[in-house]
């Protein structure tokens, strides 16, 4: 399988890195391209793949046609290369809030795409992809693509609508896992604790607290529970969160992220 990259940035770059580490293709089956001369040599020597400022040249002769530019440039991108789509390459869009009805008027009738939304832990192969598929994309099509999704983490179909909600659930949500760890961590150095391993701490929490609720099928609050002991510290910590509104702040700035994705 020969896979083009239009638009190399840090989403592209994720997913290219996890599918290299995984070693499903190799460098030469990948190409990309990017709007600047800066950016293609940095794609190169990151990634130790071909990357140009030639759009065209990312996408003749991939079997897979990524679409990784912002939402923004969508259009122009697309005007620019569909003259070069043939009707049996998929095209995987991976752009927030881009519709399938709108893709599929940009490329025009016929072409197979998949609307997709992944996150940047696909760098170290964990992450997460919603998937949905036009009417144009067979069975195998969409099996062959979800091994692909699959090489950097997990990946599972989800509606169109519901696409939207993952874009800030798992596409989002990393920026502020991320936020989370560095606060911690800030809390764990202004009590004494040296920030290279207070970042080691926070975040293995986090990942173990993750893999406890993907593993056990346990609920979270029950999880929450089985950490605060009768008069014991963490359930002090709790009561601050609770006092500080954590639950509704990270609840709205889901809604938040759905409400610019349709904007968009
Ligand atoms: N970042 C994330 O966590 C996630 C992002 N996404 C989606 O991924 C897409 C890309 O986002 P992200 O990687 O964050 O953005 P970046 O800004 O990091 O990357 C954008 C890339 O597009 C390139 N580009 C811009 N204009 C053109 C053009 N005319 N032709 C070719 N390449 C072009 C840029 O090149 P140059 O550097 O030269 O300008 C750059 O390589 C978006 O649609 C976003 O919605 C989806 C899920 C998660
Ligand atoms: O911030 C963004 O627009 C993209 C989409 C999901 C995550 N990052």
């Amino acid at each position: 399988m020969k896979i083009g990259f239009v638009g190399c940035g840090n989403m592209a770059t994720a997913i290219i890195g996890g599918i290299l580490e995984k070693g499903i293709l190799k460098k030469e089956d990948i190409k990309a391209s990017t709007k600047t001369e800066n950016s293609a040599k940095k794609v190169q020597e990151t990634l130790g793949i071909e990357c140009t400022t030639d759009n065209k040249k990312a996408v003749q002769d991939a079997d897979v046609i990524f679409l990784a530019v912002k939402p923004q440039f969508c259009e122009e991108v697309i005007q620019e290369i569909k003259s070069e789509i043939k009707s049996e390459q998929v095209i995987i869009s991976i752009a927030a809030g881009k519709k399938l009805e709108w893709l599929e008027a940009q490329f025009g009738a016929g072409h197979k795409i998949i609307r997709t939304m992944p996150n940047t832990p696909a760098l170290v192969g964990e992450g997460i992809t919603g998937v949905c598929p036009n009417k144009e994309v067979t069975e195998r099509e969409l099996e062959d693509a979800l091994v692909l999704l699959r090489s950097f983490g997990r990946a599972d179909t989800v509606t169109e609508k519901i696409l939207d909600v993952v874009g800030a659930v798992s596409g989002s949500s990393p920026a502020f896992v991320f936020m989370f760890i560095e606060a911690m961590a800030d809390g764990a150095v202004a009590e004494g604790m040296p920030r290279k391993q207070a970042y080691e701490f926070a975040a293995q929490a986090v990942y173990g607290s993750a893999k406890m609720v993907l593993e056990t099928g346990m609920h979270p609050g029950e999880l929450k529970d089985m950490v605060c002991s009768p008069a014991g510290t963490t359930i002090e910590g709790v009561g601050v969160l609770e006092e500080r509104g954590m639950r509704s702040a990270v609840s709205e700035s889901i809604r938040a992220c759905v409400k610019k994705t349709k904007q968009l």
